[in-house]
C-alpha cells in the first residue's frame, strides 16, 4: 500500500529533518514513536504531500506520489499536529465546510460521522465552546469525512485528559482494518494496544519498524528489577536506564533496561514496550529490522 525509499529531508537552514527513512506498509496501524524533534512531523508532511522531500521515493498503491499528489490527497485523511477548529461554527457546520472542500456533499455522511466520533448530540453547538477533546474528535471527523485509505493522525492525544486519551485510541483502532493508519507520539501507552506495526525514530533515521511483538522479544532478556532502598536508588538512577521506579513497603522497585545484569540483586522480567522504545534508543540502534 504504502512505500517509502530512502527518503531524506534537509531544510534550507541544514537542519535534518528525516534521513535515508525506507518503510513497507500494508492495512493496519503504524505507531510512529519518536522523542521531540525526532523528525516525525517532517515525515508525516511529506507523506501528506504538505512538504516536498529532497530526495527519496513515495509510492503508494503503486503510484507515484512525489509526481502525482493528488492521487494520495483523494485518498488522504490528515490531522495535523496543529489542527484548530472555527469557533463560531457548530460541530456541523465545521464537518459541512470540510465535507464540500473534499468533494462530499452527503448531509448524510456529515451526520454520520458526528455519530462515529460521538459529537452527534451535540452538533448544533458552536465548537469553540468544545472540551481539547472533543475539538480532536471533531479534528479526526473531518480526516475521516472522505472515506481515506491513507489516515495521518500527527500527535493526535497531546493535551487530552486520561478518558479523552483512551476514547480516541480505540477510535483510531476500530479504524485500521482495510486502510493504512498512522499514528505519531512520544507517548508509548498511546499506541501499545492499537499498533500492528511500529516506527521508531531518532535524529531522523529510523531505528526500527516492526509488529510489537518482534520488538519485545527482541528485548528479552534485556530487563531487568531490582528492589533498593531509597539511597542506592538515588545512587544508580542517573547512571542507568531506568524503565519505571515504583515505591512500595519493601523499597523502589526499579525497571531497569539493560545489556546485562546491571545489579547484584535483580531480577530479569518479561520486557513491556515502553522498555523495548528505552532499549532501542539506548542501546541497539541497528538490531532491529
Ligand atoms: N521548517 C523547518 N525549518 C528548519 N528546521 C526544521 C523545520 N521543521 C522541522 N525542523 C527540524 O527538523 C527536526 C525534526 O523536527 P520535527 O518537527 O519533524 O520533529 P518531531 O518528531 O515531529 O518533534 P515534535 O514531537 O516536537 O513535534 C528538528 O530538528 C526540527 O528543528
Amino acid at each position: 500500500m504504502l512505500d517509502i525509499h530512502k527518503l531524506s529531508k534537509v531544510f534550507p537552514s541544514g537542519a535534518v529533518g528525516i534521513s535515508g527513512v525506507s518503510l513497507s506498509l500494508d492495512g493496519g496501524v503504524l505507531g510512529l514513536l519518536g522523542a521531540n524533534g525526532a523528525g516525525k512531523t517532517t515525515l508525516m508532511q511529506m507523506l501528506a504531500t504538505i512538504t516536498t522531500p529532497t530526495a527519496g521515493q513515495i509510492r503508494f498503491q503503486d503510484v507515484d506520489i512525489l509526481r502525482q499528489p493528488d492521487y494520495l490527497r483523494r485518498r488522504l485523511g490528515y490531522l495535523p499536529q496543529d489542527f484548530g477548529v472555527y469557533d463560531n461554527l457548530t460541530a456541523f457546520e465545521f464537518l459541512n465546510y470540510f465535507a464540500a472542500l473534499k468533494g462530499v456533499s452527503s448531509r448524510a455522511r456529515v451526520l454520520e460521522m458526528l455519530e462515529l466520533v460521538n459529537l452527534h448530540t451535540v452538533a448544533h453547538r458552536s465548537a469553540g465552546t468544545f472540551s481539547g477533546g472533543m475539538k480532536q474528535r471533531l479534528g479526526i471527523a473531518q480526516a475521516l469525512i472522505n472515506n481515506p485509505d491513507l489516515l495521518i493522525v500527527d500527535e493526535p492525544t497531546a493535551g487530552l485528559d486520561p478518558e479523552e486519551r483512551v476514547r480516541f485510541r480505540n477510535l483510531l483502532g476500530d479504524i485500521g482494518s482495510g486502510k493504512l493508519v498512522i499514528l505519531s507520539t512520544h507517548i508509548v501507552s498511546d499506541i501499545e494496544s492499537i499498533a500492528t506495526m511500529i516506527a521508531v525514530i531518532k535524529k531522523g533515521r529510523l531505528l526500527a519498524c516492526a509488529p510489537p511483538e518482534a520488538l519485545l522479544a527482541t528485548t528479552g532478556g534485556r530487563v531487568w528489577e531490582a528492589v533498593l532502598s531509597s539511597a542506592q536508588f538515588d545512587g544508580i538512577r542517573s547512571s542507568l536506564k531506568l524503565s519505571a521506579a515504583v515505591r512500595k513497603p519493601d523499597g523502589i522497585h526499579a525497571r531497569i533496561v539493560a545489556q546485562d545484569c546491571p545489579l547484584q540483586n535483580a531480577v530479569p522480567v518479561e520486557a513491556n514496550l515502553e522498555d523495548a522504545f528505552l532499549y532501542l534508543m539506548n542501546f541497539a540502534p541497528t538490531a532491529f529490522g
